[in-house]
């Protein structure tokens, strides 16, 4: 049997040297490495047949002593570490190239690939080194499983308002504005007691959203509804009604699907870009339509002097409650300043991530 030189192809990360030598069926292997060199002695089938190959290889930089090989049907394997995490120009520490020796392309990354692939791996660790410390919500199950019936209850709620009031628009025209009051504000009142849960969801930490926001809309609505619409019986067959009720239930009935399907973790991309856009023209035409109701309900306030607030008699017999109103009003615009920049930067946010996530 002779002894030959098998061809032996290599390719380089930072910390490791991949090594392949073509023989198959390899057997009686001695691979060391001993002051820097790697020596490779063995039996297998290589390109002149069945016989002993061997070589040695002197490395261009440092190696660690301790080596790993493998074995396989059609080559051996060879992985040798780096001392020192860095890039090399070339593998041998001879100038010229030994004949054997050729690039793996299969394996093949050139400096900045490898530096990629590296931080892909950190990453990937750091993330999973992440989530393991983490420790898992025992209650999710049950957490997922309460939004998921609150959102469906508040979407039922909202979608037949919502239809309720098409249908009617459809069939008796501008008649429908004057009775939505009487025929909606139970259901209403309903879906917007059961909204505060909103603001107690975020305190309880169940949902990821900001408290102010949640409390600005609840409790915004909630004033409209049961002190200017519920209090007031004159302002309760004015059109305002239908056009503050369908503005907000136009919302809703996106916004709650929405939430629904990212209660079970799926998402349709055409109702998230609905939920994160249809505000842009609903919210300032919805904030406008209460701003009319609340300058309507001043001269009723005032003439029936509900909800007046008594003074000494020194400053006058008592202080309308329009003059409160007119406070709010100036909150109302206020309060869609900073709610129109919280869902701005959520919509910027998620169509960012979304974006992120198709690169
Ligand atoms: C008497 C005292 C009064 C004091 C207040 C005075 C100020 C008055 C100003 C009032 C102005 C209000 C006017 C308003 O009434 C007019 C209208 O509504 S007109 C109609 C148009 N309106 C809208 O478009 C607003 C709709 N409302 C909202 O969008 C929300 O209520 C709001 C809080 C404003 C923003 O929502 P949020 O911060 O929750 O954003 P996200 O939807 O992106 O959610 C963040 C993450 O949390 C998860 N989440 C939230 N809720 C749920 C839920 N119920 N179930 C499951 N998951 C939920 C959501 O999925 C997001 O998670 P991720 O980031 O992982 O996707």
């Amino acid at each position: 049997m002779q002894t030959l030189t098998p061809q032996v192809f290599w390719a380089q990360r930072h910390g490791e040297i991949y090594l392949r030598v073509e023989i198959s069926d390899a057997k009686n292997l001695d691979i060391s490495v001993q002051e820097n060199t790697l020596r490779f002695r063995g039996q297998g089938h290589g390109a002149k047949g069945e016989n002993e190959y061997e070589f040695s290889l002197e490395f261009l930089n440092p190696v660690k002593p301790e080596i790993k090989h493998k074995s396989t049907q059609r080559q051996v394997n060879i992985t040798v570490r780096k001392q020192k995490h860095c890039w090399w120009d070339r593998l041998s520490m001879q100038e010229k190239k030994p004949v054997f020796l050729a690039p793996d392309f299969d394996r093949w990354l050139d400096e900045s690939d490898a530096e990629m692939e590296l931080r892909q791996k950190e990453e990937k660790i750091n993330k999973i080194s992440i989530e393991s410390r983490i420790p898992k919500d025992p209650y999710l199950g049950l957490k997922k499983g309460y939004l998921f019936m609150y959102n469906l209850v508040q979407f039922l709620g909202f979608s037949w308002i919502f239809v309720n009031m098409t249908v009617r628009l459809f069939i008796l025209g501008e008649d429908s504005f004057y009775d939505t009051f009487h025929t909606i504000a139970d259901v209403m009142y309903f879906c917007q007691m059961l909204a505060i849960a909103e603001v107690i969801n975020p305190a309880l930490g169940l949902v990821k959203t900001a408290l102010m926001p949640s409390f600005i809309q609840v409790m915004g609505r909630n004033f409209i509804l049961f002190v200017i619409f519920g209090s007031l019986e004159d302002m309760q067959n004015k059109p305002v009604v239908f056009f503050v009720f369908y503005l907000w239930s136009a919302t809703e009935i996106f916004r709650y699907p929405f939430y629904m399907l990212a209660c079970i973790d799926t998402e349709w991309k055409t109702l998230t870009w609905l939920r994160y856009t249809i505000w842009i023209p609903l919210y300032p035409l919805g904030v406008l339509a209460e701003a009319v109701a609340i300058i309507q309900s001043m001269s009723i306030f005032n003439d029936t002097k509900f909800l007046s607030i008594p003074l000494p008699e020194v400053l006058g017999s008592s202080l309308s409650f329009s003059y409160v109103l007119h406070l709010y009003l100036l909150l109302l615009f206020l309060g869609l300043f900073s709610n129109f920049r919280h869902l701005y930067k959520q919509r910027r946010r998620r169509f960012r991530m979304k974006k992120r996530k198709a690169n």
